[in-house]
């Protein structure tokens, strides 16, 4: 997948009904509708402080930048390459979640970007046990909005540069990450971004084979159209014995 560079706009974080979700909804025609391409749209999620926006920036420009202000939820616009076609993508920064005595604390921001993406990127630091212990709720939660649709996810543990203050092993992850049925990814966003890319590329194919047009009217049509029918064996063995029996008269004859 390569990634084409300034294409759109970084809109806030839209409600429906805002200025901001028109402006977004114009970003994403500016991308994909207007031009006719298809529009890959992914929702990165995870606790506070795991590194999403770090993620979603080293990612869109292939750069670490060190301190981000506390994240509002941004929406990034671009295009990729993916297997030869030109795909639109948007990718949601969220806020991090709360984690409660009680469980996952989404609020309807959150909610409405999942329920809006057609994949998600749930993040953990291997430096934060308790933001490895959020995944299992938080993929149960998406698939919950999306009315078990199983919708695409990937699972990334971050800052895996970390080691001398990790508190999760990140094999511990990739176990989960096979069992909740997902691709994993361990990334250092600081220091490496072919994982990054890697975690997106996987995420983004998996979303174009699922749109692909293998479900549209006109493939649908074209498997409708009956298929010739194989050669009926009985119609096939008389026909070989008028054969042989024609050959034994001439035989015979001469
Ligand atoms: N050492 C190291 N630090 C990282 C890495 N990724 C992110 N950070 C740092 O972790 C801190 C939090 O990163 P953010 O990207 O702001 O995390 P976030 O998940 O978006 O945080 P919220 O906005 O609070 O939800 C920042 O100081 C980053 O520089 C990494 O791979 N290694």
């Amino acid at each position: 997948m390569r990634l084409i560079q300034n294409m759109c706009t970084i809109a806030e974080y839209p409600a429906p009904g805002s200025a901001a979700a028109a402006a977004a909804a114009a970003a994403s025609d500016c991308c994909a509708g207007a031009a006719g391409r298809r529009l890959v749209k992914i929702a990165v999620v995870g606790a506070s402080g795991v590194g999403k926006t770090a993620l979603v920036v080293r990612f869109l420009t292939k750069r670490f930048i060190g301190d981000y202000e506390r994240n509002a939820g941004n929406l990034y616009t671009r295009q990729v390459q993916i297997e030869g076609e030109t795909l639109a993508i948007q990718v949601q920064d969220t806020p991090g979640i709360q984690v409660h005595e009680n469980g996952l604390s989404c609020g309807e921001q959150l909610n409405r970007c999942i329920r809006w993406a057609d994949a998600v990127v749930i993040v953990f630091s291997i430096t934060d046990y308790k933001s490895y212990e959020l995944i299992g709720q938080l993929h149960q939660h998406v698939q919950q909005l999306h009315l078990g649709a199983r919708l695409p996810v990937v699972v990334v543990a971050n800052k895996a540069d970390l080691l001398h203050v990790k508190q999760v092993d990140p094999q511990l992850g990739l176990q989960l990450a096979s069992v909740l049925g997902c691709s994993f990814y361990e990334v250092s966003v600081s220091e490496n971004y072919n994982d990054v890319y890697s975690a997106f590329h996987v995420l983004c194919k998996e979303v174009s084979h699922k749109q692909q047009p293998s479900s549209t009217p006109e493939k649908r049509r074209t498997s409708l159209i009956p298929r010739p029918k194989s050669p009926n064996m009985q119609d096939l063995k008389r026909r070989f014995k008028q054969a042989l029996s024609a050959k034994v008269r001439t035989v015979t004859s001469v």
